[in-house]
């Protein structure tokens, strides 16, 4: 059944008969699986049904009512979850549609896993459980006002004290303040907060320590700490929802069992003893929340596509002959170019996002069994899928909001603030540009290795082809020929290869390899993007040759995996041109073979979004409602802008009657 919460006529009926496929083996394809739709379904119902979790007015909410109400949410969420004893699966969902930032997010989102990945047992029994029934919350305390990229160089201390068994937490400068952490400001008690480790006299480096922040009797901030929100926030509503907040220590003592042990320890008498692991496993939780991130990237653009195709479906312009029916934008061809590509990115966003969490299982059960290999891979992967996919996102929201027109700056549109909540994903757990630039590193290395003849696997693996790759020519004659998966992959495993060979040549002509990578990491930075945008390319394919079920479902997804990979090279046509992968002819008859395709997904376009199954509550915009009534949704939600609760405004008296009435001394009349 479709998603709508209330209206009694379907404005795009029409549109939905014209499909060729069935949504609802669709909406299985999209979700991973009938039980996926099924829970999905239910908690995005529960919550569009629960009054408490209105937010249509959020974007009018000043910071601390929105605070508030953010309190008052994640306490009605938990009740509901705890009343209903819902599954992990079903709280983890019942919060996403919740949809509203908050200190929660943090406490699931980073402290526990945090404690998980880098507690030892005994921690995690004595931490985790408290945290699960929420006598504790807690965030991720790491970035601070000076650094937040550069992790090693982070400046607060934790001093090894023999004498009582402590360490001593402390910020030596105001750059060492802890800044940003969500649900620091306000709402945690808790934090695992990174420091230097100092015992017996040395700097070991950076650690991660749990600290209590606040008092559980009165929530006060405990004696030697400084706590507070660093502010508002990027767009209404949005972000601001989240108390991301600062923190700084005056020589506070914590015992030393509260140092988190499964990586390195601190004994009785002060010796520091490492384990026999690598120390980027201290960066885990930060791995395991960019793959996360990867999920939520469909999400998000999955939601502003279905407002920006609805509605275009709706809107029309021009093309009225002697009163005729105007044309809906959707059939614009321009129209169809900027948005289908966007609707083609979410599937793809969907499909390597789901890979990225078998891969990453697949690594944690590696790194169990002691098996290390596989790290920087994961490493590369999660830190550059996190970065591809987040900023073309943020990008496509915005597009979206354009593809909208006038009404799509309107915050009723639900664009805006879509967009504000979602641009800082380029930003937190990673700067996109410091994460493409860890993929190079990974790339540079992978190529020196080629030469010793080191077979290299996994994503990499297409390099190993490097004789055929280096100097094929493709084969592709016609618009049509583009339609052979073969001479996709075969164009983007050589253009990838082709630029990441092309940069560790110019680098080793460089006088060290510090200063090559330094005066190339431009070129570096679209060469790790190419390999990105290849491993997605890669992996739609691998999910089409899965078992997919459904009258027209793979057709549909067929279509929308050559027009994701299509786009791509039409978009970086330079990067395929420029590297000899392909001619200035096939560049135009990609191109042809494009327009093709979007003729064909035309009648299906509202259908395909429809397979998101989003409630017109998540989505939260008068434009993407599902059915299509948007004129009236429009007018009546202008009319509960607080600016209109008096037809003369505030303001009036004293700034405009008298401005009104002035008798005018001069004139230049
Ligand atoms: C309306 C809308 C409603 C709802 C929305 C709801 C909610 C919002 C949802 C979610 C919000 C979620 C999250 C927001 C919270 C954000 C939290 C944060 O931001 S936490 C802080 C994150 N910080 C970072 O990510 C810092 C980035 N920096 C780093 O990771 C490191 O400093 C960096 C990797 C850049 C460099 O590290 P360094 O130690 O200096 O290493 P170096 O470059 O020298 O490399 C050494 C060696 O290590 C390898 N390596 C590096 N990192 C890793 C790793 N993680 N894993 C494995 N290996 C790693 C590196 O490749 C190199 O290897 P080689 O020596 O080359 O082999
Ligand atoms: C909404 C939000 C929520 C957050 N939540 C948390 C949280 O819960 N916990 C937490 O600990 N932190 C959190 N953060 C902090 C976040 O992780 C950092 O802001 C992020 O890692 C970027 O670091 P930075 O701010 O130091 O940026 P900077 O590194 O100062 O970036 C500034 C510019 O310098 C460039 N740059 C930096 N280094 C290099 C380089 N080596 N080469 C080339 N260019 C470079 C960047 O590309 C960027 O353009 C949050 C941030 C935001 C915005």
């Amino acid at each position: 059944m479709a998603a709508v919460d209330g209206g009694e006529v379907d404005h795009l009926a029409g549109e939905r008969a014209t499909a060729h496929f069935d949504v609802d083996a669709m909406k299985v394809a999209w979700a991973g699986s009938r039980h996926a739709v099924e829970v999905n379904d239910r908690m995005a119902r529960l919550v569009a049904s629960d009054p408490v979790f209105r937010k249509d007015t959020r974007t009018m909410l000043s910071r601390k009512e929105l605070f508030k109400d953010t309190l008052k949410k994640a306490a009605h969420a938990w009740k509901r979850i705890v009343e209903l004893r819902l599954t992990e699966e079903e709280a983890n969902l019942l919060r996403l549609y919740v949809d509203q930032p908050g200190y929660v997010d943090l406490h699931w989102g980073m402290f526990v896993p945090a404690i998980k990945g880098q507690g030892t047992e005994e921690q995690q029994k004595k931490w985790v459980p408290m945290a699960y029934k929420f006598q504790i919350i807690g965030c991720y305390a790491q970035t601070e006002l000076g650094h937040g990229s550069n992790v090693q160089g982070l400046e607060t201390t934790a001093t090894f004290d023999p004498n009582t068994d402590e360490f001593v937490v402390h910020s030596p400068t105001l750059t060492s303040s802890k800044w940003w952490p969500g649900g620091l400001g306000k709402a945690s008690t808790h934090a695992v907060v990174y420091a230097r480790l100092i015992t017996q006299g040395k700097d070991y480096g950076i650690h991660g320590f749990i600290v209590q922040l606040r008092s559980l009797d009165d929530h006060s901030p405990l004696p030697g700490i400084t706590l507070g929100d660093i502010g508002g926030k990027f767009g209404s509503g949005a972000y601001n929802s989240m108390d991301n907040g600062v923190l700084r220590f005056d020589h506070v003592r914590i015992p030393r069992d509260q140092m988190l042990m499964r990586l390195s320890q601190v004994t009785r008498e002060g010796k520091y003893v490492h384990s026999d692991v690598p120390k980027q496993l201290l960066y885990g939780t930060m791995v395991y929340v960019r793959q996360t991130i990867v999920a939520d990237a469909s999400k998000a653009l999955s939601r502003a596509v279905c407002i920006a195709v609805r509605y275009s479906a709706i809107r029309k312009q021009f093309g009225s002959q002697a009163g005729g029916p105007e044309t809906q934008v959707l059939n614009y061809k321009t129209q169809q170019s900027r948005l289908f590509p966007l609707l083609a990115s979410a599937y793809a966003y969907r499909f390597v996002g789901e890979w990225l969490k078998w891969l990453y299982t697949d690594v944690m059960q590696k790194l169990e069994a002691k098996d290390y290999s596989t790290l920087p891979e994961a490493h590369a992967c999660t830190a550059g899928l996190k970065s591809v996919t987040t900023s073309a996102t943020a990008d496509a929201i915005e597009e979206c909001r354009k593809l909208c027109g006038g009404h799509g700056y309107l915050n009723s549109s639900g664009l805006p603030e879509l967009f504000a909540v979602y641009v800082p994903a380029c930003t937190y757990e990673g700067d996109n540009v410091v994460l493409l630039l860890q993929v190079a590193r990974f790339l540079m290395k992978t190529v020196s290795q080629l030469a010793s003849g080191k077979q290299p696997v996994g994503t990499t693996a297409y390099m190993g082809n490097i004789q055929y790759l280096m100097q094929c020519k493709s084969a592709v004659n016609t618009a049509g020929d583009w339609l052979n998966p073969a001479a996709i992959k075969e164009v983007f495993e050589a253009r990838a290869l082709r630029m990441a060979v092309n940069c560790a040549q110019n680098i080793s002509k460089a006088p060290s390899q510090e200063e090559g990578f330094s005066e190339l990491s431009p070129d570096l930075l679209e060469s790790a993007v190419a390999h990105v945008q290849l491993i997605i390319v890669t992996k739609f394919f691998e999910k089409l040759q899965q078992d997919i079920i459904g009258h027209g479902v793979k057709e549909q997804l067929q279509n929308l995996c050559n027009i994701y990979a299509l786009f791509l090279l039409h978009k970086h046509l330079g990067d395929f041109l420029s590297t000899g992968c392909i001619t200035p002819k096939q560049g135009a008859l990609a191109n042809e073979q494009l327009g093709r395709l979007y003729a064909q997904v035309r009648p299906n376009a509202v259908a395909l979004v429809d397979a998101f199954d989003y409630t017109d509550h998540y989505l939260s915009s008068v434009l993407g409602r599902y059915d299509g009534d948007v004129y009236p949704a429009l007018y009546a939600e202008a009319w509960k802008d607080p600016l209109n609760e008096t037809v003369i405004p505030d303001g009036y008296q004293e700034h405009l009657r008298p401005l009104l009435k002035q008798q005018l001394k001069f004139s230049r009349l």
